[in-house]
C-alpha cells in the first residue's frame, strides 16, 4: 500500500542548541493506521510532530525528508492533517462562537459557504458528542468542560476531512473517563473515515490499547517502532524494556489485555 507519510532522516537542530531534538528519524505512515509516539519528556516527539506539520520555530534547522506519497503532493495543513494538543485553549479562540471556529474549518479548507458550513458544523459537533450541539453551536469555549473543549477542538480539526489527525499529549490532561471517551472518539473516526492518526503520548498503556503501531523514542533517536503488542509483549531494544519496566505494570492494565511473559 502507498503510505500516507514518509519520513526520511528527519533531523531538527532549535536555534543555539548543540545537539538535534529529532535524530535521523525515518518512518511510514500507511493510510488509515494508527501510530502512537512515546517516549520520555524531551525525546522528541512533539518535536517530530511540529516538524511535520510545518510548525518548527524560526531558526529551527531541518533536514531529510517529509513526502506524503498518497497524496502525491506536499499536504496542506488543515485540510490534508489536522492538529490536537494538550490545551484545547491553544486551537479555540475564546471570543468565537463554537459554531463559528467549527464552520469557518469547513469554509476555509472545503470551499463551503456559511451555511453549508454551519450545517457541517452542527452535524460534526453531533459526531463528537456535544450535547444540544443546536445550543453549542452559539456558546463560547469558556461555557464548555475541558472534555468538551477537547471535544470542539477535534471537530474543528477534521471539518475539512483530513486523511491524518495529529493528537499531542491531547488526552493526558483530561481525567480516565473522559480520556476513554476521546480515545474511542479517535478510535471510531479512524474507522469510519480511514483516517489516520499520530497519537503521542506518556501512556504507553493507552498506546498500546489504540494503536496499529508504536514508534519508542528516546533521546531524539527512534528506537523501536513495531506493532503495538509485539512492542509490549516482546521489546527489542533495551530503552524499551525499561521504559515498559518503569511506567507501567502490565500484568496489571486491562486495557491492554494480555500480559508480558
Ligand atoms: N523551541 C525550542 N527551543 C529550544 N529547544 C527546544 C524547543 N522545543 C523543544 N526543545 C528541546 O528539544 C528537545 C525535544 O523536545 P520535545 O518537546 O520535542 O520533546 P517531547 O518528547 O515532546 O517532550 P514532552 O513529552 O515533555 O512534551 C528537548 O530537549 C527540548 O528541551
Amino acid at each position: 500500500m502507498t503510505a500516507l507519510l514518509h519520513l526520511t532522516e528527519l533531523s531538527v537542530t532549535y536555534p543555539r542548541q548543540a545537539e538535534p531534538a529529532l535524530d535521523a528519524v525515518s518512518l511510514d505512515i500507511a493510510p488509515g493506521e494508527k501510530l502512537a509516539i512515546i517516549g520520555e519528556s524531551g525525546s522528541g516527539k512533539s518535536t517530530l510532530a511540529l516538524a511535520l506539520a510545518g510548525l518548527l520555530p524560526r531558526g529551527a534547522r531541518l533536514s531529510g525528508n517529509i513526502t506524503w506519497p498518497s497524496l502525491g503532493r506536499s499536504a496542506r495543513a488543515g485540510a490534508d492533517f489536522g492538529m490536537v494538543f494538550q490545551d484545547p485553549g491553544a486551537s479555540l479562540n475564546p471570543v468565537l462562537r463554537i459554531g463559528e471556529q467549527v464552520a469557518e474549518a469547513a469554509q476555509r479548507h472545503l470551499g463551503l459557504d456559511w451555511e453549508k458550513a454551519g450545517i457541517l458544523a452542527l452535524e460534526l459537533l453531533g459526531r463528537v458528542r456535544i450535547p444540544d450541539p443546536e445550543l453549542a453551536m452559539r456558546a463560547y469555549p469558556h461555557q464548555f468542560s475541558g472534555g468538551q473543549r477537547q471535544r470542539i477542538a477535534i471537530a474543528a480539526a477534521i471539518a475539512a476531512r483530513p486523511r491524518l489527525l495529529i493528537a499531542d499529549e491531547a488526552t493526558s490532561a483530561l481525567d480516565v473517563l473522559v480520556q476513554a471517551e476521546i480515545v474511542a472518539l479517535f478510535r471510531d473516526l479512524c474507522a469510519a473515515d480511514g483516517m489516520a492518526l499520530i497519537l503521542i503520548t506518556h501512556d504507553i498503556a493507552l498506546a498500546a490499547s489504540l494503536a496499529d503501531r508504536i514508534a519508542v523514542m528516546h533521546q531524539a533517536r527512534l528506537v523501536e517502532l513495531a506493532p503495538a503488542l509485539q512492542l509490549v509483549e516482546t521489546p527489542q531494544a533495551d530503552y524499551t524494556r525499561h521504559l515498559l519496566g518503569t511506567h507501567i505494570d502490565l500484568t496489571d492494565t486491562p486495557r491492554i489485555g494480555r500480559t508480558v511473559p
